[in-house]
């Protein structure tokens, strides 16, 4: 995927400004940024979701694949199957865990049964989420505990065979283990997806990005190679936020 020139706009308030940013093919990018500095409306308009908020405007294109998501043409609904997002706080359906990851399949028509259960059983492994819940599909999602209801958001989003996950902080609210397990699904889910992640802690980007994108007060500062925006930025307000000064 790939920004141009992107502003956005809450009414008249800029959120983001003139934003050009590439996310590569089968890598991991992280955004980071101090607060209000308009990460999650960055990735939020990878997916065209902020269409859905009301006042929200745009200038300048997002390019999938090479055409604009804003192309009239394009079908939004398949846009988000195709660039599916992951919530800082999980969000399970009150239904059981089979039909949370079978949801997105039965609204795109998917009735066989055989073919639901493996792409459910698929999704979860995907996840890494399989063997924990493999003899309890039909019980509640909402028995399950924070850092699986996250893993089970994923495998509802990878359930509609996307080729780009969006993740806005996806372990912010999770204890360590369950966050190391969710930077672990991240790296072995990159083979596959495309990812965008949006995180607050910078050690988290340092494990997880191969590419980091900084960005101050709605611009982007820098990205490039996790490794030199850490250790050599380029830019003095890069250097001053990822060695702690501000932020
Ligand atoms: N729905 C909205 N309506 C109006 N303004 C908004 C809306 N969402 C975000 N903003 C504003 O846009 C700017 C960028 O917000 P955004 O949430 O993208 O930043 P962020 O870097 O993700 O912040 P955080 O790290 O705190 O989540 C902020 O000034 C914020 O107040």
């Amino acid at each position: 995927m790939e920004a141009r020139e992107l502003t956005l706009r809450y009414g008249s308030k800029v959120a983001i400004k003139q934003v050009s940013l590439a996310i590569p093919e089968n890598k991991v990018t992280a955004l980071i940024g101090p607060s209000g500095c308009g990460k999650s409306t960055f990735l939020r308009s990878l997916n065209r979701m902020n269409d859905l908020i009301p006042g929200a405007s745009h200038d300048g294109s997002v390019f999938l694949d090479g055409r604009s998501i804003h192309d009239r043409s394009l079908d939004v609904v398949d846009l988000r199957r195709r660039v599916g997002m992951v919530f800082q706080k999980s969000n399970p359906f009150p239904k059981s865990i089979f039909e949370n990851v079978a949801y997105g399949l039965r609204v795109g028509g998917l009735k066989d049964k055989a073919k639901l259960s493996a792409r459910v059983e698929k999704s979860l492994r995907g996840a890494a989420l399989w063997d924990e819940v493999k003899d309890r599909l039909d019980e509640s999602a909402l028995g399950l505990s924070g850092g699986q209801q996250q893993r089970l958001c994923i495998a509802r989003a990878l359930a509609v065979e996307p080729e780009v996950l969006l993740m806005d902080e996806p372990a912010s609210a999770l204890d360590p283990i369950a966050t190391a397990k969710i930077e672990e699904l991240i790296h072995e889910l990159k083979s596959t997806y495309t990812i965008a992640i949006v995180t607050h802690n910078m050690q988290q980007a340092a494990r997880v990005s191969d590419r980091t994108a900084f960005f101050y007060m709605g611009e982007l500062v820098e990205c490039g190679p996790t490794e030199q925006i850490f250790t050599n930025p380029h830019e003095k307000r890069t250097e001053d936020y990822v060695t702690g000064k501000f932020g």
